[in-house]
């Protein structure tokens, strides 16, 4: 089954390694243009599900599109349209940087000149032109997850798949990133990226599929998470007439904290609720101090979620 519509789109794909059930059934789409999440705890089946995506590994059953393309049909095509990401850069740490890059181009058929000239335009745009010659070896954790984004880019792929992208990455290195894979979800890419670090998809992704021992539990969008119920964190000094004011009101609260630092817990249905309810305890005389949502959207989901850590 081949898919005009490119992207993804994966129906009830499962895959067990002797009697492990890494993925049981997953259903996602990973539309053209978006930025897709792929969360969940450890082991449920993220690393297995993206290695079936880049066609290194087969599913047992299920059906797959990838670009627009069956990788059970024709691998290599989606190859071709696929850039891969692992998390972490692999075995290639006597070659340059530069080398790498070309190397890649040319196992994809790139022409020497475009080669060399795309490694020069990546090397450059992940910062990291002073290590052009460089062995792989001598870069840093955080400059060889750089050089593998640089590899996964290097023939201009249509779909990325980028596991734990973030991770080593330095505060500086994590905002390049998010802003790379906003531009590269805007040329009409397609992205999905699997990572732990919640509060940074909430800014990059579009959309999520949240994953529990190998299934997808829940796809959502990020409008649809942020409209959700959200916990919300009020400290206020002293306490008790906050405790006044939300009981006067209405609004039910648990405490949290411990002595040293104690606050109140909302749960509150929108952004005007919040907005109201600060308004409120102001006209109240409260002297808030904090008054900020427990998290981000996607945590909230993910901690609503029966997920197992394992
Ligand atoms: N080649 C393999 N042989 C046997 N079991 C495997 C193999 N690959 C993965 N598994 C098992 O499949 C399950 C899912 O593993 P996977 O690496 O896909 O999880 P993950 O969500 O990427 O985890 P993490 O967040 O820790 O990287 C785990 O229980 C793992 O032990």
């Amino acid at each position: 089954m081949n898919n005009e519509y490119g992207g993804i789109v994966a129906r009830g794909i499962a895959r067990s390694f002797g009697s492990v059930a890494a993925i049981r059934h997953i259903d996602f789409a990973a539309p053209p243009g978006e930025v897709t999440a792929l969360i969940g705890p450890n082991g449920s089946g993220k690393t297995t599900l993206l290695l079936i995506l880049a066609s290194l590994l087969a599913p047992d059953t299920g059906t797959l599109t990838v670009g627009g393309v069956d990788p059970m049909q024709d691998a290599a095509a989606v190859r071709r349209r696929v850039g891969w990401m692992p998390d972490t850069l692999g075995v290639w740490e006597s070659l340059t940087a530069t080398e790498i890059l070309t190397v890649m181009g040319s196992l994809y058929g790139m022409p020497v000149e475009e080669r060399r000239s795309r490694a020069a335009e990546l090397l450059a745009a992940v910062r990291l032109e002073e290590f052009a010659d460089q062995p792989a070896r001598v870069l840093s954790r955080g400059q060889q997850q750089r050089l593998s984004l640089a590899r996964a880019l290097i023939h201009d792929p249509a779909v990325l798949l980028l596991d734990e992208p973030a991770s080593g990455l330095d505060p500086g290195s994590r905002v390049e990133l998010r802003a790379t894979l906003r531009s590269l979800a805007d040329q009409g890419k397609t992205v999905v990226v699997s990572s732990h670090v919640l509060s940074e998809l909430d800014e990059i992704a579009d959309r999520a599929v949240f994953i529990n021992r190998g299934e997808s539990v829940k796809n959502q969008t990020l409008d649809e998470a942020g409209t959700q119920i959200r916990r919300y964190y009020i400290q206020a000094e002293p306490m008790q007439p906050l405790a006044d004011a939300l009981a006067s009101h209405g609004v039910e609260f648990e405490m949290r904290g411990d002595s040293r630092r104690s606050e109140y817990q909302v749960m509150v249905s929108s952004t005007d609720q919040a907005a109201w309810l600060l308004r409120t305890l102001v006209m109240a005389d409260v002297a808030i101090t904090a008054f900020a949502p427990a998290g981000g959207a996607l945590e909230e989901t993910y901690m609503s979620l029966d997920t197992d850590r394992q």
